[in-house]
C-alpha cells in the first residue's frame, strides 16, 4: 500500500542493486524532479536509459545488515594483502568523490611509499561515472564542485610530476572492468584507494579486489581514511555498532590515542622523476584536461557565479577556512551568500578559545542570524580536507594540549563532537546498509501512512509553504547549496511531521541541492526528523516551527533576508505573519494548522498502517 501510495509523487534515490523493481519511480524522477525557479537543473540527463530501482524490500534491506558489503571488503582486503603480483612499471592512486586532496590522503601516501620502493612513478587517477551520479542524485553543484577541485589537485600534482588522469566511464556497472583495465594498460602492479562506505561503492570494490585476485596482476589495497576513527572499530561488548549516539561518542574518545596515531598526519607524495613527462604512455597524460563541466550536470549560469563566491575550491581554501572558524569572530553580514573569505571578513580574536566562532560555538550555533559555525562541510564531505587535520587543530588552539577536548562545556569540544557525529553516521552506514537502500532504520515505521500530495511538496522546495523559518531555510538551500544545520532539521520536520510527507522525498532533494551532499549525514539527518533512524527524536516529540524561528532566528534578519516578502516586516510578525498581513504582502498562508498536524503525526507514528 505504502509503495503504491508513494508511485505518485516519490523520486527516490537509489543506492543498492537489489531493489525492488520500481522503474515507474525513476519515470517519476525523471519528470518531476526538483528543477523549478532556481534550482540547480539536470536537463539533459548523461544516459536517459538509464533508469535505477530504487527502494530495497525489507527481506533484501535486512540480509545487507546481516552480511555488510564493508567486512566482506574487509576480509577481502587482507587476501590482497598477500597477493604477489608481477613487476609493474607504475603504482596506481585511484582517488574518488570523497579523497579530493594531495595533502593528509592515506591511499595516496601508501601508494607514493609503494613507488619509491619500487622504484617506479605514481600515477592517480579519477573516474566521473554519470550512472553513479543519477542513482545517488548527486546535485550539478556537488558535480562542478568535484571538477574544480580536481582542476586544482591535477595542478598540484603536475609539480611534483605526478600525472593525475580523468577519465569518464559511462556504465557503473563495468567501472571494476574499466579501472582494471587502464591499470593493465598501464602496467601497474599496485592499486590504491580510500575506502568509500556506501553499499554501491562498496560492492564495486569488492568486485575490484575479486577480478584482480582472480588475475593476480594487481595487487588492491583499501584503507580507511574518512573518519577519525575507523568504521570497525567502536564497538559494544559484545562487538556490534552502536546506534545511539552518546555511548559511541564515549566509546570513541578513547581510541583518539590509539596506537598508531589515528589523528597522525600521512606524509605527502613524493615527486616523480622529471623523465616521466617524456614516457611515450605517461608523459602525455599531464595533458588530459579535466572536463569543465559533466553533461547533465549543467549549472544554470547565475549559479555559476554563486557556488563560486560562497564555495571556493581547493585544499588552500579549506584550511583558510578552518583557520577563520577558529581564529575570527562570526558576523551577522556573513550568513548569506557571500564570500566567506573576502578581506574585511574576518577580524582575528585577541582570545579566540572564547571569542572566536569556535569559542561561541557552544552558545551561538544554532544561530542563524549570523555565520556561526565553520561552513566546512562541503569541505568535509567531499574529503578536500581531512576530519583528523580538523581535529589536529582545535588540539593547537587548546595549546597543544595532549588530549583532544570533547566537553560539553566548550566550544572547541562541541565542534570536535560534531566531528563525532560526522564518524557516527559513517560507522552506521557501513554497518547497516539498509540505510543505503532507502529502508528506514527501523523497520517498524515502515509503514506509516504519507500524504500525497504535490503541490506542498512543491511549495516546501520553492520556499513557499507560509512558514517564514521554513521558506527561508529552502530558499537558502536554493540559493546556495548550503543550510545551517538548526534549519535542517526544522524544515525537515516540517515536510515529515507538519505536511507528512515522506522523509524519502525530502532526502533526495537534498542531495540534489546541496554542494556537502552526503548519504551518510543526510540520511542521518532524516531519519532523526524522521524519527525512523539509529537515535532518532522520539516520535511524538515535535518542533514548533514557530517556536523553533524565534530561537534560531531571534532579529529575523535571516528570514528577512532570504523571504524578501517579509523584508520590512518586524516584531514577531516575522515569524508568524497574520493571514491579513500575508494576504497584503502576496506571501502565502501555511497549509497546515501545526497543532492539528501534529495530532495526525502521533496519531499514524502510533499506529503505522493506519490513517
Ligand atoms: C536533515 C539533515 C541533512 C543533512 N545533510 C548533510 C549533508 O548532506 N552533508 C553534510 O555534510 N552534513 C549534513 N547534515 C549535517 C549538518 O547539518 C551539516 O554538516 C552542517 O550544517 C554543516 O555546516 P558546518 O560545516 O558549518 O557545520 P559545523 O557546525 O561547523 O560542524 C562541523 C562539521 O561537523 C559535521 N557535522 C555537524 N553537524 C553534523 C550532523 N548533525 N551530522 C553529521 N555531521 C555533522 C560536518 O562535517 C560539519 O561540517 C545534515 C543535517 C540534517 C539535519
Amino acid at each position: 500500500m505504502r509503495i503504491r501510495l508513494l508511485l505518485s509523487i516519490m523520486p527516490k534515490r537509489a543506492r543498492s542493486s537489489t531493489m525492488e523493481s520500481q522503474s515507474v519511480l525513476a519515470k517519476a524522477e525523471l519528470s518531476t524532479s526538483s528543477r523549478s525557479t532556481g534550482a540547480p537543473t539536470k536537463k539533459t540527463r548523461h544516459d536517459t536509459k538509464f533508469l535505477p530501482n530504487k527502494i530495497a524490500t525489507a527481506e533484501n534491506a535486512a540480509l545487507a545488515d546481516y552480511a555488510p558489503p564493508f567486512r566482506k571488503l574487509e576480509e577481502l582486503t587482507k587476501v590482497c594483502e598477500k597477493l604477489k603480483p608481477p613487476t609493474g612499471v607504475c603504482i596506481v592512486y585511484w582517488m574518488r568523490m570523497e579523497d579530493l586532496r594531495v595533502r593528509d590522503n592515506r591511499a595516496l601516501s601508501l601508494a607514493s611509499a609503494q613507488a619509491v620502493k619500487d622504484k617506479v612513478p605514481l600515477l592517480a587517477l579519477f573516474v566521473l561515472s554519470p550512472q553513479d551520479y543519477i542513482a545517488h542524485d548527486r546535485s550539478p553543484r556537488r558535480i562542478d564542485f568535484t571538477l574544480r577541485n580536481l582542476q586544482v589537485i591535477k595542478d598540484t600534482l603536475a609539480k611534483q610530476h605526478i600525472p593525475f588522469h580523468t577519465t569518464t566511464h559511462a556504465a557503473r556497472a563495468t567501472l571494476p572492468e574499466h579501472v582494471l583495465s587502464v591499470l593493465s594498460g598501464w602496467k601497474a602492479s599496485h592499486l590504491f584507494s580510500n575506502i568509500e562506505y556506501e553499499i554501491d561503492e562498496l560492492r564495486r570494490d569488492i568486485k575490484i579486489c575479486e577480478l584482480a585476485n582472480q588475475s593476480q596482476q594487481v595487487k588492491c589495497t583499501f584503507v580507511h581514511d574518512r573518519c577519525v576513527i575507523a568504521p570497525g572499530k567502536v564497538s559494544t561488548k559484545e562487538g556490534k555498532t552502536y546506534s545511539v549516539y552518546t555511548p559511541f561518542l564515549r566509546a570513541w574518545t578513547p581510541h583518539l590515542t590509539d596506537k598508531p596515531d589515528p589523528l597522525a598526519r600521512a606524509p605527502n607524495p613524493k615527486p616523480n622523476d622529471t623523465s616521466i613527462h617524456d614516457h611515450p604512455i605517461f608523459g602525455p597524460l599531464f595533458n588530459t584536461p579535466v572536463p569543465t563541466h559533466l553533461e547533465g550536470f549543467e549549472l544554470k549560469p547565475d549559479d555559476v557565479e554563486t557556488m563560486r563566491t560562497c564555495w571556493r575550491e581547493g585544499e588552500d581554501v579549506a584550511h583558510e577556512m578552518l583557520l577563520r572558524f577558529l581564529y575570527t569572530k562570526s558576523r551577522t553580514s556573513q550568513f548569506a551568500e557571500v564570500n566567506p573569505l573576502a578581506e574585511g571578513a574576518k577580524e582575528p580574536q585577541k582570545d579566540p578559545k572564547k571569542n572566536s566562532r569556535i569559542g561561541k560555538y557552544n552558545e551561538d550555533r544554532d544561530h542563524v542570524n549570523a555565520d556561526t559555525t565553520s561552513r566546512m562541510s562541503p569541505y568535509l564531505s567531499a574529503g578536500i580536507i581531512s576530519a583528523r587535520a580538523c581535529i589536529r587543530a582545535t588540539m593547537e588552539l587548546s595549546e597543544g594540549k595532549k588530549k583532544v577536548d570533547v566537553s560539553r562545556d566548550t566550544g572547541i569540544g562541541r565542534w570536535v563532537q560534531e566531528i563525532a557525529w560526522r564518524d557516527f553516521y559513517i560507522h552506521v552506514l557501513a554497518n547497516f546498509p539498509r540505510v543505503s537502500m532507502g529502508r528506514p532504520y527501523q523497520e517498524k515505521f515502515a509503514n506509516v501512512q504519507w500524504e500525497t500530495n504535490e503541490e506542498q511538496f512543491q511549495a516546501w522546495k520553492d520556499g513557499r509553504t507560509g512558514v517564514p523559518i521554513v521558506d527561508a531555510a529552502m530558499r537558502q538551500g536554493k540559493k546556495m547549496g548550503w543550510m545551517h544545520n538548526r534549519v535542517r532539521m526544522i524544515t525537515t520536520m516540517y515536510l515529515v511531521k507538519d505536511l507528512m510527507l515522506d522523509w524519502r522525498l525530502g532526502e533526495q532533494y537534498f542531495m540534489e541541492i546541496l554542494i556537502d551532499g552526503d548519504l551518510a549525514s543526510n540520511n542521518g539527518g532524516w531519519q532523526w526528523s524522521a524519527s525512523t533512524g539509529v537515535d532518532p527524536v522520539p516520535y511524538f516529540r515535535i518542533f514548533n516551527p514557530y517556536t523553533q524561528s524565534h530561537k534560531a532566528d531571534p532579529t529575523g534578519e535571516y528570514i528577512r533576508h532570504f523571504v524578501p516578502e517579509l523584508a520590512n516586516v518586524r516584531g514577531d510578525d516575522v515569524h508568524q505573519p497574520s493571514p491579513n498581513l500575508a494576504k497584503k504582502l502576496n506571501y502565502p498562508v501555511p497549509f497546515v494548522d501545526h497543532s492539528e498536524a501534529r495530532a495526525r503525526a502521533i496519531r499514524r507514528y502510533k499506529n503505522p498502517g493506519e490513517k
